[in-house]
C-alpha cells in the first residue's frame, strides 16, 4: 500500500489531466506552430495563452507589452519543502529572489525528455503556468506524466537560430534551460546528429542568450569526465578527457559557456547531473538507463538482463533531487557563484548493489544476468563518485535521496503504474468480453 503522498498518486493525477478538455487547446497551439511556424505573429502571439483554466491561474495577470504577465504577488512561490517520493520537485533550501519582482518567463528546450517533463511541471509550479514555455520537435502524447498540458507548448529545434529568436522575442524570455542533447549511448551510434544538436544547437541558444541578454542553464554530465580523471570522489577541476563524443559535446558546452560568461557577461549556469532515476519518464538512451530498466524487468518478470558488469559503480540521483538542485542554481545569485559549472552529486551504486536490493526487500528470488555490451566501455571511462563541495557551499546543494530510498521510490512508483496500466487492460477486457456477450 502506498502512502497518500506517494509519486504515484501525483503521477496518475498528472496523467489523468491529460484527458481533461483544456488539452484540445494544447493540440491546437501545437498543430498551429508546427503547420507554420510563427506565419503570424497573432497566432501564435502569447497573449493568446490563456492564464486562466489552469490550477495556477492568476487572476492578477497584467499585461505587459504584448505579452501577459504573471504578477508575482499572486504567484506564491513554493517553499522548496522536503517531500520524499514527490516527482514535482521540493527540497530544503529556501528560496524566494521574486517576491517582490515578477517570476521569470522561461524557454525549456527538449521539454518532452526523462527531465525536462519534470523541470517544467516544477517550474510551472514556482512561476506560473504561462511563465513556462515548453518546446520540443516532437508532439506531446497522453501517457506523458504532463501536470499543466493547458500550459504553452511549441515546436522548438534548436537547429534553427531564426526560430528559437522568434520564440524568445514573441514570449519576452528571460531565461532558457537547455535539455536538448542526445544522450551517451545514442550519441556513440549517431555521432554526426550528436555533434550537431548537442553542439550547435547549444551555439544557438548561448549566442541567443548574449544577444537577448538571458540567463541560461545548459547541463553538463559525468560523461564529461574521461579515463583519466579520478575515479573517486572526483572534484570540479580536474583532468577532463573524454572519450565519447557524448563527453566531447558536454566539454565544448562547458568551455564555450564559461568563455561567454567571461567575455560577454552572459549568466551561463551549469551542474554535472549523475545517471538520473524516474519511474514515470522513460530515460533517452543513457549509459545509466539499467538502474530504471532494472525495476520495470523486475517487476515484469523477476528477472533483467544488465548491459553493465556487476561492480560498475556511478554517480546517480533521484530526479527530486535533480529537479530541485536545479531550480537552487537557476535562482541563486549570480554573486553566490564562484564558478559557472559544479558538480552535483548524491549517491553513488553498481548493479549488484540494485540487484541485492531488491532481492532483500521486495523478492527474494530476482535473477539478474551479467551481459555487457558497447555501454560497459562508457561506464568505464566516467567517474564512480563526485566531490559536490563547492556546489554545497555556494549555493546550498543538499541531495535528499540515497540508494535506499531511490530503490523503494523506484520499486513502488514502477508497481503502481504497472497496476494502473493492468486495471485499464483489464477493464477494456471486461467491457469487450460484456460486448461480446450481449451480442
Ligand atoms: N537523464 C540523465 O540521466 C542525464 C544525466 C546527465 C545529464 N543529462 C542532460 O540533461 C539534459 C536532458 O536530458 P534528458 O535525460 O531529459 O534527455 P532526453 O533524451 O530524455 O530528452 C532530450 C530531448 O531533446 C529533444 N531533442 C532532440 N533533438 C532536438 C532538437 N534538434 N531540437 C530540440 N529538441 C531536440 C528530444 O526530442 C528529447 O525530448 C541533456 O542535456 C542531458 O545531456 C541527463
Ligand atoms: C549520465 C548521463 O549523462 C546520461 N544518463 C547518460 O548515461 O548518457
Amino acid at each position: 500500500m502506498l502512502a497518500r503522498n506517494s509519486p504515484f498518486v501525483l503521477s496518475r493525477r498528472a496523467v489523468a489531466r491529460l484527458t481533461v478538455p483544456s488539452r484540445r487547446f494544447l493540440s491546437t497551439k501545437l498543430a498551429q506552430t508546427t503547420a507554420t511556424p510563427f506565419a503570424s505573429t497573432t497566432r501564435l502571439s502569447p497573449t493568446a495563452i490563456p492564464t486562466t483554466g489552469s490550477s495556477n491561474a492568476n487572476p492578477a495577470a497584467s499585461t505587459i507589452g504584448s505579452v501577459t504577465r504573471t504578477a508575482a504577488a499572486a504567484t506564491p512561490l513554493l517553499p522548496l519543502s522536503s517531500t520524499a517520493g514527490q516527482q514535482r520537485a521540493s527540497s530544503t533550501a529556501a528560496m524566494a529572489p521574486f517576491a517582490s519582482q515578477r517570476p521569470p518567463r522561461v524557454l525549456v528546450t527538449g521539454s518532452l525528455g526523462q527531465l525536462g517533463i519534470a523541470l517544467v511541471n516544477t517550474l510551472r509550479d514556482r512561476y506560473g503556468v504561462a511563465n513556462v514555455i515548453a518546446s520540443d520537435v516532437r508532439k506531446p502524447t497522453a501517457d506523458l506524466p504532463i501536470a499543466h498540458p493547458e500550459g504553452p507548448f511549441v515546436y522548438a529545434d534548436v537547429l534553427n537560430y531564426p526560430l528559437l529568436e522568434r520564440i524568445i522575442v514573441d514570449f519576452q524570455i528571460d531565461w532558457v534551460v537547455h535539455y536538448s542533447a542526445l544522450l551517451s549511448a545514442v550519441a556513440e551510434k549517431n555521432p554526426a546528429q550528436a555533434l550537431s544538436v548537442n553542439i550547435t544547437g547549444f551555439q544557438n541558444v548561448l549566442e541567443l542568450a548574449r544577444v537577448h541578454k538571458l540567463r541560461i542553464f545548459c547541463p553538463s554530465t559525468i560523461g564529461a569526465f574521461g579515463p583519466d580523471t579520478p575515479k573517486q570522489n572526483t572534484p570540479d577541476l580536474t583532468i577532463m578527457k573524454p572519450n565519447t563524443i557524448y563527453g566531447i559535446t558536454k566539454v565544448h558546452c562547458e568551455l564555450l559557456g564559461e568563455y561567454y560568461n567571461e567575455k560577454f557577461g552572459v549568466d551561463f549556469r551549469s551542474v554535472r547531473y549523475p545517471g538520473i532515476l524516474s519511474y514515470d519518464t522513460m530515460p533517452g538512451g543513457g549509459t545509466t538507463d539499467y538502474a530504471i530498466d532494472i525495476f520495470h524487468q523486475a517487476l515484469r518478470t523477476n528477472s533483467y538482463n544488465c548491459f553493465l558488469k556487476p561492480d560498475t559503480y556511478l554517480p546517480m540521483m533521484y530526479i527530486t533531487d535533480c529537479i530541485n538542485g536545479t531550480v537552487q542554481l537557476l535562482e541563486a545569485p549570480s554573486t553566490s557563484l564562484t564558478q559557472r559549472v559544479y558538480n552535483m552529486g548524491a549517491d553513488s551504486f553498481c548493479p549488484a548493489d540494485l540487484a541485492t536490493a531488491i532481492r532483500e526487500q521486495f523478492s527474494p528470488d530476482f535473477q539478474m544476468n551479467y551481459i555487457p555490451d558497447t555501454r560497459q566501455a562508457i561506464a568505464d571511462s566516467w567517474p564512480a563518485s563526485l566531490d559536490d563541495s563547492r556546489a554545497r557551499t555556494d549555493w546550498g546543494w543538499r541531495p535528499e535521496f540515497q540508494t535506499t530510498d531511490m530503490v523503494k521510490v523506484m520499486w513502488n512508483g514502477v508497481a503502481q503504474q504497472l497496476a494502473a496500466a493492468n486495471s485499464r487492460t483489464s477493464k477494456v477486457k471486461s467491457k469487450v468480453e460484456g460486448v461480446a456477450a450481449s451480442a
